[in-house]
């Protein structure tokens, strides 16, 4: 099939690159030119296991292309794909600026029937809106050309994108239109082959759906992050809680993990954007609004264990930090906790040594050049001269260290574990003092119960 896809981010780049490696012909769109450029010579500007080679070798065999031609990819296209941003407006709501310039752009190239599916995270309604958007430029024109909106929400995890997508556990399909659930149905199939994935439903449903997904694995670790707080005041682990809950199979192992709180460029906006969306529909949503509020004082949380352990100052002090990025697998810095860890410690006058394996350059990117922050390539040299260990986010280099080199390395031998990697009497047994998230017994151990 002809494919158009417009946005090479996460989500267009990957779904452009799976479809064309099951033999389709896609041309993905980008208004960036640099990084269409860039994408033309091979370089895939973002860290994604798995999808540079993708990349370069549907490029090769011509089944993928690049352009910033937007008139051009839409005269491609049976299906035309919106993957663009839909980054949180000052309020919160979806800006859907980008996503309506698609259509927009659509409106006024068309020439056939086309469908244009919705891939963007994007607010009930959006396909309403797409739709009168692209009708507006057509009537302008007097065109009578047919198409179809449909909405097909993405769920791929940054990290393991391209697994998500060659594999998915679910193909969420709204649509209206016989014809173009057919189409989606053809173009999804070889991803479809073991047992059915495509859940059909009206295009509203679909695009609630995306919000209530987003949602619920937030208010699941915001929930675990609570338990955690608490667990950490009554001197109870949560890790040992984590397992006791997790092994009923109706709460399940997966999402609840506590930690230094949720980040990346979804969770944070989707809560966010759909408590904008029940107001504006008059209903008050109070868990949402409580889950968010967990979550950003979780994200306070290390350097209140920070501070409480070195006491009200910590000019002067060299804190060593593993991990930059929002999860493991990424360099994607959008929201990351380690953000918020960042600021806080320059704000107290703190220097910090950082090590992450992909996330330097986009902690350049966003820093810049700056004294209290030395970004070390290797994650041992983050701990020379510094007082302290923090733990941000979980890469698997991290969880077996050689605790004797970090005894060895630290000045005040203390680690503040923000993704609970360690076991406590490991660490402890080295002569480290061990902070965890949520593991009272040894916060107590280690001098007092954090507020
Ligand atoms: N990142 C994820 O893991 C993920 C997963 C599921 C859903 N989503 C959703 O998918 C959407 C895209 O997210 P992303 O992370 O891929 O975004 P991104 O910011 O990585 O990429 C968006 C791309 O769209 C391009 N763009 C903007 N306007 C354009 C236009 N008019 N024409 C062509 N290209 C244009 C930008 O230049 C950029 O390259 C968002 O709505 C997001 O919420 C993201
Ligand atoms: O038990 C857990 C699981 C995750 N996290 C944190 O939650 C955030 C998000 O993690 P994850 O969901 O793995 O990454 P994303 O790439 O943001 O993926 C989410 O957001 C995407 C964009 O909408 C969706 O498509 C995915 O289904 C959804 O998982 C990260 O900061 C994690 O550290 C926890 O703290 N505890």
């Amino acid at each position: 099939m002809r494919v158009t896809i417009f946005g090479t981010g996460y989500v267009g780049l990957v779904t452009g690159t799976c479809l064309a490696e099951v033999g389709n012909d896609v041309v993905c769109v980008d208004v960036d030119a640099n990084k269409i450029a860039r994408l033309e010579r091979g370089e895939v500007p973002i860290y994604e296991p798995g999808l540079e080679p993708l990349v370069r070798a549907n490029h090769a065999s011509g089944h993928l292309k690049f352009t910033t031609d937007a008139a051009a990819a839409i005269e491609h296209g049976q299906i035309v794909f919106i993957a663009v941003g839909t980054p949180p407006d000052e309020d919160g709501s979806a800006d859907l600026s980008h996503v309506l310039t698609v259509a927009r752009t659509i409106g006024r190239t068309l020439s056939r029937y086309t469908v244009v599916v919705n891939k963007s995270t994007v607010p009930v309604g959006t396909a309403d809106a797409v739709r009168a958007a692209i009708s507006a430029e057509l009537s302008a024109r007097s065109s009578e050309v047919g198409f179809d909106v449909v909405s097909n929400p993405e769920f791929l995890k940054e990290g393991d994108a391209v697994q998500d997508c060659l594999r998915p556990d679910r193909i969420v399909v709204g649509a209206e239109s016989a014809h173009a659930v057919d189409l989606l149905k053809a173009l999804y199939a070889p991803f479809n082959r073991n047992h059915e994935r495509i859940v059909l439903m009206d295009v509203r449903s679909a695009e609630l759906t995306k919000y209530a997904a987003n949602a619920m694995l937030a208010t699941k670790i915001s929930f675990m992050n609570e338990i955690a707080n608490i667990a950490e005041q009554v001197g109870a682990d949560v890790e040992q809680v984590r397992r006791g809950i997790g092994s009923d199979p109706r709460i399940g192992y997966h999402f609840i993990y506590p930690g230094a709180g949720y980040g990346g460029s979804c969770f944070p906006k989707d809560v966010k954007a759909l408590e904008y969306a029940a107001r504006a529909h008059a209903y008050e949503p109070r868990l949402l609004s409580a889950v968010e509020a967990v979550n950003a004082a979780q994200k306070r949380r290390l350097f209140a264990l920070i501070q409480r352990h070195f006491g009200e100052s910590l000019a002067g002090r060299t804190i060593a930090l593993w991990g930059l990025a929002f999860k493991p697998n990424t360099d994607d810095m959008r929201e990351a906790p380690s953000r918020t860890l960042l600021e806080q410690l320059w704000a107290a006058g703190a220097t910090v040594r950082a090590y992450d394996p992909e996330a330097a350059a986009e902690t350049r990117r966003l820093y810049g050049a700056r004294k209290d922050l030395i970004l070390c390539d290797q994650q041992y040299a983050a701990l020379e001269g510094a007082d302290a260990l923090v733990v941000v986010t979980e890469w698997k280099a991290f969880r077996s260290p050689d605790f004797e080199r970090l005894h060895a390395l630290l000045k005040e031998r203390v680690i503040f574990d923000g993704r609970n990697i360690f076991e406590p009497k490991v660490v402890e047994a080295a002569g480290l003092a061990y902070y965890g998230i949520g593991r009272g017994r040894s916060v107590r151990a280690a001098g007092g119960v954090a507020t």
